[in-house]
């Protein structure tokens, strides 16, 4: 470093005035080049700099969120009453009870343990990365990977990763609006001159971390990371919460507190009632306490939040990324689907296979990326680059494009990659097999006009010796406007009317055939002066001609799409290509019905927001649409009383993904903005995984209903056997201990097994849920009432028979009830399995979890019986074979005869139906 240098660090180092610097001297200060640093450098930098990471607040510390677990009121009264039947001297109760509230407590803990990792690795999955340029190379590399020095690459649609400099920057627009609150775009420049003592909003040639990069292209060198970012320095109040509590787990917690007085109220009558029955006082109290422990369902919303991290996790498998929580139980509710055509309903892999130039048809051969076939005029192979028109066309095709073709080894030999934009890849290769492999060798690219979805347009500023040309391809409709000129017979010909109509039809002719069209022209300019004065170079352009190219359905779609349908899910295809393209691959796909209706964007552009409104329902494609209109679709289809799922990838589609009740952005080619808008991410940009991801939201809800259900019966049945055996003046049907080992063998490993039961079959053939449907709708309640109080009856009569046979014998008794009590609720598991079916609906050995969950409950279970120690604590009598066919028995009774009850009705229903 040189002395002047040094001496600008200095000063730096006081002010931090980046932007007062020139961009070499920032480099010199950084010991960077535009090259990027080498890996050495990055090391050190990262040992140095740490992690370009905000700080988070600080995390809750495992031992807390141990303890937390006995912090809930019940639990402290029970801690409380055990010490005081520890003092009076029944100390087996004392440390059993106490036991088993430390038990509880670990099973509580570990699944909160699970929930919290599993959000975490979610997050993880969703964070940032940056396009970095190191030792050369271009890489992407996770956002906390980058350091002071480090060259990275912006473009539209990303969110700035770190601070820096700019090096250099064309047509760059950026939103600052997270951090000085400026709405407006701000247009940044590298070369600008900045006073030391602006403001932010006023450093254009800077970038700040966390703002949006909205059109445009930069380099830019990262001069601060992590917390020493303007961002960083008000951290503290830009923590952004996203929101991660359901709307079911926020009515669950209401209903948390609901329960906790109703399971209070109870156990105060059952308290009461016992002591004027003659209970003893103290006993009592601990029965009491004992089954306000055991019925407060405390462990539901962890519950919950396990069963949604592990569908969550499910839905990864499935190339479904979750990034809002809330989003998995409306996902069940969706009842349309909006979704892109290119790469999402189709696969993206674009092949040329027509050109139309110079007034003829030419055939291209091959098929992929693979760079082999021929251009073929009449069933003849010709050399395309002999004729002018075909030679303008391949040129602009290859010069006008930012895909690079790599080849790679697969399974099955050496396969070509593209990276990049797939319709610039099918350029490409179609340019190399005319033979006109190497456009840098001819052309010195100048500028660039990046594509963007509205312009439906790219063009590149090149030179050739002293000639300047402006390349542009783009929609041939677009193109057809701004051209003035066409290439005829190798001359630039005024283009006529006729003309025009003559490459509308061939644009209509290759689209019908499901064909995705782009045209390609040029415009001369006398110099590079005179082009950048130019306020719309994309004008008076010259036409050359059209590509047609294949873009196949995507294979698993088909199937995805038959899925909607069963499930009451309208698709809806949205997208910038031609209506005629659009249309094909609609109708093969089954997507477009034979009265739906085609809208183009035009078309829409002339509608009113009430009358698309009123035709929402009718109309299947929207064609030649701009991101703009696909957040009128959806507000229209809301407007009907749609839930909707949105897809989008660019800057523009941010505000229609957000819009929507499931917003949708794609992982692969998706932009940092349309990600962070959205509610979901498709890793694999598939229409399948939103189907898919559709089939996991309404498991996982089903599920979360499943354990509900059975832990609310459970605990109303324990209730109901405490509260009635009080009223009707008999002995405590169970002991304190057995009350609580019941709560705890059977709440801890079934419920948490019923979480990750798979979905029952039909869970694709039933209509969406309606989104204001309440957990308790479709007679949850019914059967959680009738199922527990049918629990309770079961319990006490096998109480009540064991006491009139064994009259001496209350540990019998209590023993016999115990044994009905949890070998109920065993069997009550598997018929929570079906929503409607009853208990035979599902093969049992389907969900393998929660056969061995039980198993091992029914060995903790038995041990209370008959391990001497244990027995000896518990109070049990082992009882004989026969009284354990009668327990059994009488546990299978509530399941059932509740499932014969349903399929008694349903064979009503059938007689009925066959009888008419
Ligand atoms: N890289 C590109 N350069 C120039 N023009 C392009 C480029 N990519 C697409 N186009 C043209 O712009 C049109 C609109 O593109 P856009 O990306 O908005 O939608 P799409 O890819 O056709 O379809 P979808 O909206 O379903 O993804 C395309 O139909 C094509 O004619
Ligand atoms: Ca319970």
């Amino acid at each position: 470093m040189d002395y002047e240098t040094r001496l600008l660090k200095g000063w730096l180092h006081l002010e931090k005035n980046w932007h007062a610097l020139a961009a070499k001297d920032c480099l010199a200060i950084l010991e960077s080049q535009p090259s990027g640093l080498d890996e050495d450098q990055v090391r050190e930098r990262r040992a140095n700099y740490g992690a370009n990471q905000l700080v988070e607040g600080a995390k809750v510390s495992l031992l807390t969120l141990f303890l937390n677990q006995f912090r809930d009121f019940m639990t402290i009264v029970l801690l409380a009453a055990t010490l005081i039947s520890g003092l009076l001297g029944e100390y087996t109760d004392a440390i059993t009870i106490i036991a088993i509230i430390v038990l509880n407590g670990v099973l509580g803990f570990v699944q909160e343990v699970k929930a919290e990792r599993s959000l975490a690795a979610l997050k993880e999955l969703t964070a940032p990365t940056a396009r970095v340029r190191r030792a050369g190379k271009v890489d992407t590399v996770p956002a906390k990977d980058l350091v002071p020095g480090d060259i990275i690459l912006l473009e539209g649609g990303d969110r700035v990763p770190a601070d820096g400099r700019i090096l250099t920057a064309s047509g760059l627009d950026v939103v600052e609006a997270s951090l000085t609150g400026e709405s407006v775009p701000v247009s940044k420049q590298a070369n600008a001159f900045v006073d030391p003592v602006s403001p932010l909003g006023d450093r254009i040639n800077m970038v700040y971390m966390g703002t949006l990069v909205t059109r445009g292209k930069a380099e830019v060198l990262v001069t601060e990371t992590g917390m020493q970012t303007e961002m960083g320095k008000i951290a503290g109040l830009m923590q952004q919460s996203e929101e991660m509590l359901t709307p079911l787990q926020k009515r669950l917690d209401d209903l948390g507190k609901v329960l906790v007085w109703l399971a209070v109220g109870i156990t105060v009558l059952v308290v009461v009632t016992g002591i004027l029955h003659g209970q003893n006082l103290y006993r009592m109290f601990l029965a009491g306490v004992s089954l306000a422990v055991a019925a407060i369902p405390e462990g539901l919303p962890a519950i919950v939040t396990i069963a949604l991290a592990l569908g969550v996790q499910r839905m990864i498998k499935r190339h479904a990324i979750v990034r809002k929580l809330p989003s998995v139980e409306t996902l069940g509710c969706a009842t349309v689907v909006c979704s892109d055509k290119t790469g999402t309903l189709t696969q993206n892999r674009m092949t040329v296979q027509q050109v139309w130039a110079d007034g003829q048809w030419f055939r291209v051969t091959g098929s992929g990326y693979n760079p082999i076939g021929e251009f073929v005029y009449e069933d003849r192979p010709i050399q395309p680059m002999r004729r002018p028109a075909l030679r303008w066309l391949n040129e602009i095709a290859a010069t006008c494009n930012n895909a690079v073709m790599k080849q790679v080894a697969t399974d099955e030999g050496e396969a070509w990659e593209c990276h990049g934009d797939p319709t610039e890849g099918a350029l490409l290769v179609m340019a190399k097999k005319a033979g006109f492999g190497d456009p840098d060798a001819v052309y010195e690219r100048i500028d660039e006009i990046p594509f963007d979805s509205d312009r439906k347009l790219m063009s590149v500023l090149v030179r050739r010796g002293d000639e300047v040309f402006l390349f542009t391809k783009g929609a041939p409709d677009v193109l057809l406007e701004r051209s003035k000129f066409i290439l005829t017979g190798g001359k630039e010909e005024p283009i006529s009317s006729g003309v025009k109509r003559q490459i509308a039809a061939a644009n209509e002719h290759m689209a019908k055939a499901a064909l995705r069209n782009l045209a390609l022209g040029y415009r001369r300019f006398r110099s590079v002066e005179a082009a950048k004065a130019e306020r719309h170079p994309e004008s008076d352009l010259v036409f050359v001609g059209l590509c047609g190219m294949m873009d196949p359905p995507r294979e698993e779609v088909f199937e995805a799409i038959r899925k909607c349908h069963q499930a009451g899910i309208r698709t809806v295809m949205i997208t910038g290509d031609h209506q005629e393209t659009a249309t094909t691959i609609a109708r093969q796909l089954d997507i477009l019905p034979k009265d739906g209706v085609v809208v183009t964007g035009a078309e829409l552009d002339e509608m009113a927001d009430q009358e698309l409104a009123r035709r929402a329902n009718d109309i299947y494609v929207y064609a030649r649409v701009s991101p703009e209109h696909k957040l009128r679709i959806v507000k229209a289809l809301q407007a009907r009383g749609h839930i909707v799922a949105m897809t989008g990838d660019g800057v523009n589609d941010a505000p229609a993904i957000k819009q929507a009740d499931i917003g949708i952005a794609m992982g692969m080619t998706g932009t940092d903005v349309a990600k962070e808008a959205s509610a979901l991410v498709l890793a694999d940009d598939n229409f399948a995984t939103i189907v898919a991801a559709v089939e996991e939201g309404r498991g996982i809800y089903d599920n979360i209903k499943k354990f509900i259900r059975y832990v609310l019966a459970s605990n109303v049945g324990e209730m109901v056997t405490m509260f009635v055996a009080m009223l009707a003046g008999l002995p405590l049907p169970l002991v304190p201990i057995q009350i609580l080992w019941v709560n705890l063998v059977t709440d801890g490993l079934p419920a948490i097994a019923l979480g990750v039961d798979p979905a029952e079959k039909d869970i694709m053939s039933r209509p969406p849920r309606g989104v204001n449907e309440g957990v308790f709708a479709r007679g949850l309640s019914v059967k959680i009432l009738s199922r527990g109080i049918l629990i309770g009856a079961v319990t006490l009569a096998v109480f009540i028979w064991a006491l009139q046979t064994h009259p001496d014998d209350l540990a019998k008794a209590q023993t016999m009830a115990y044994a009905t009590l949890t070998m109920s609720q065993f069997i009550l598991v598997f018929d929570c399995r079906s929503a409607e079916g009853g208990i035979w609906k599902r093969n049992l050995f389907e969900n393998t979890w929660l056969v061995l969950a039980v198993l091992c409950s029914l060995g903790l279970f038995l041990m209370t019986l008959y391990v001497p120690a244990l027995v000896e604590v518990f109070g049990t009598e082992p009882p004989s074979p026969t009284e354990w066919g009668i327990v059994v028995l009488a546990a299978a009774v509530p399941t059932l005869a509740l499932s014969l009850r349903r399929a008694g009705r349903k064979a009503l229903k059938t007689k009925i139906a066959l009888g008419r």
